[in-house]
């Protein structure tokens, strides 16, 4: 995970040029083992950006380096919001995707958007409800 985070924040980096942190992790579906002597190669892009936040689908491909076998390991899409040091107004620039799978990933972005906040609004709610006192606090 800390692969797919370091090389996600490499493509918001050279998309938008500024800094940012991850917001969130999402649809991270784990569909092949990865075994231990096979090549690991983790591929990420852009797939969708609003106005600080953008959105980076993330391949991790396993290639069995002794028959040169290559399968899909795991998908996710994971969210950056680009912050600024300073009070300066800024939207990160918007997204072109130029190959048929970034056009396919891209095409679902608005729907993806649209439900990650809806379910973020529920999870504030969520996260309201838990408690932040010690666990032993009640103990007499
Ligand atoms: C190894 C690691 O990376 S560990 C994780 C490190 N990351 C962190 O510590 C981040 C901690 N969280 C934060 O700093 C804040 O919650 C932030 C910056 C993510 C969001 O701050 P907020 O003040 O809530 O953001 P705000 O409501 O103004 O929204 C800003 C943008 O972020 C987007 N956003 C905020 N939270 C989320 C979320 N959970 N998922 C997806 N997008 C989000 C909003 O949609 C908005 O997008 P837009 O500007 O493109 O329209």
């Amino acid at each position: 995970m800390t692969l797919i985070d370091d090389t996600a924040s490499i493509s918001v980096s050279r998309h938008c040029r500024r800094g940012a942190v991850t917001a969130s992790l999402d649809n991270l579906n784990f569909l092949e083992p990865l075994h231990a002597n096979h090549s690991v190669c983790v591929e990420s892009f852009v797939s969708g950006a609003h106005h600080k936040s953008m959105e980076v689908f993330v391949k991790v491909i396993g290639e069995n380096l002794t028959t040169g076998e290559r399968y899909l390991a795991a998908t996710c899409f994971t969210t950056f919001v680009a912050v600024s040091s300073d009070a300066e107004e800024f939207t990160v620039p918007r997204v072109v995707p130029e190959t048929e799978e970034e056009k396919m990933v891209c095409a679902g972005y608005k729907k993806r958007r649209a439900h990650r906040l809806h379910e973020r609004d529920d999870y504030k709610e969520f996260a309201a409800e838990l408690s932040l006192e010690l666990p032993w606090a009640d103990e007499k």
